[in-house]
């Protein structure tokens, strides 16, 4: 069995990136109390031994080549079961997509963020990733509801950006129905190194989108920078990130600064234009960074025969790509957006 390597050196990520695809639930308790439960590849659930408050669950790897978040999460839970990080809240990390991290590749056959919330069990495509986003699905719903009502429930999914960004680090905040945005939240975001957050304005099949939406989580898609190779993350830009995830998940309570909209650059989404033809394409090259304004009237996306030209001056570009599934997500844009009574 694999218990006694893990219990030595902590190396879940190895331990994962072995076992593509399935991993014998196990579990040992550290020497600080902490139950350790391994409850699939990828999957790691601990449970301190006092009274906790919190439902953290941290995820990265939902796309396999987004390295920073896989090694600072590798970072957490090397330090968790060496006995270096000792927990005061309930955790539960996930690596989404382990073959896709050996094959370094953002996903093996289909694109694992677009599989959440259901979507993984319509139509008649089988295939590993939907297999895996139901499986992720049942982690998640256990790991809210096998605790008392009314705990406090967040979920951070890390991720990367194929593109540089003006803006490093950003985050998207789910679609929350009408429900206001929290600027606590944006203070723990900007703890984290990250000063700007997009709001969505639809439902969505992302993983962040899941937790907040069907258990009420702080949720979040996080984007930490640009996607590199293993070796090639400068992991002090990383540093916030970890010191926050660790003090939220290590201390009873955290006090972030006081709110200070000056400290944020907000942005809501302006539309979604997804790839519906074969002839898909940008007018802009693949060094356009995220969040390049463009002026009305210019032109943002060819699908097809059809032109997507900039509707307001500053409309920028997010996530272009050119080479998803048909029917996908291809770009968004954003405009600005002031803090407001919406948010509380
Ligand atoms: O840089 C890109 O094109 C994609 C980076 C990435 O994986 N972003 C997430 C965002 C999910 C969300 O909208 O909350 C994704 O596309 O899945
Ligand atoms: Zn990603």
């Amino acid at each position: 069995m694999y218990l006694e390597d893990l219990k030595k050196n902590g190396d879940f990520l190895t331990l994962t990136r072995n076992n593509e695809f399935h991993l014998p639930a196990s579990s040992f308790t550290l020497d600080n109390g902490t139950l350790v439960e391994v409850l699939d590849t990828g999957v790691i659930q601990f449970t301190p031994s006092g009274r906790t408050s919190k439902d953290v669950v941290l995820s990265s790897a939902i796309h396999g080549n987004e390295t920073a978040p896989i090694e600072i999460c590798d970072q957490l839970i090397q330090s968790i079961i060496k006995g270096e990080l000792a927990l005061k809240q309930r955790v539960l990390f996930i690596y989404g997509n382990p073959k896709s991290i050996n094959i370094a590749k953002r996903f093996v056959e289909e694109n694992l963020n677009r599989l959440f919330n259901g979507e993984h069990a319509k139509g008649d495509i089988q295939n590993p990733e939907r297999v895996r986003a139901e499986k992720l699905e049942q982690y998640v719903t256990a790991f809210f509801s096998d605790v008392e009502e009314g705990r406090y429930r967040c979920h951070y999914d890390l991720h990367t950006a194929i593109r540089g960004s003006k803006n490093e680090k950003f985050a998207v905040y789910p679609y929350l129905h009408g429900k206001p945005w929290k600027k606590q939240q944006l203070q723990f975001l900007l703890s984290c190194g990250v000063n700007t957050v997009l709001t969505m304005r639809a439902a969505a099949t992302t993983f962040s989108y899941f937790s907040s939406f069907v258990f009420g989580a702080d949720a979040f898609t996080v984007e930490l920078g640009q996607v590199k190779p293993f070796g090639e993350n400068d992991m002090s830009r990383f540093a916030k990130t970890k010191s926050t995830l660790s003090a939220l998940i290590s201390q009873e309570s955290v006090e972030y600064k006081q709110f200070n909209a000056n400290d944020f650059e907000l942005f809501q989404v302006h539309r979604t234009i997804n790839r519906t033809q074969e002839q898909f394409t940008f007018p802009f090259p693949e060094s356009a960074v995220n969040f390049t304004g463009f002026n009305e009237g210019e032109l943002l996306a060819t699908d097809g025969e059809v032109e997507y030209l900039a509707e307001v001056d500053g409309e920028a570009i997010i996530f272009p790509n050119a080479n998803v599934a048909l029917g996908q997500r291809a770009l968004l844009t954003v405009i600005p957006m002031e803090v407001s009574d919406k948010f509380i």
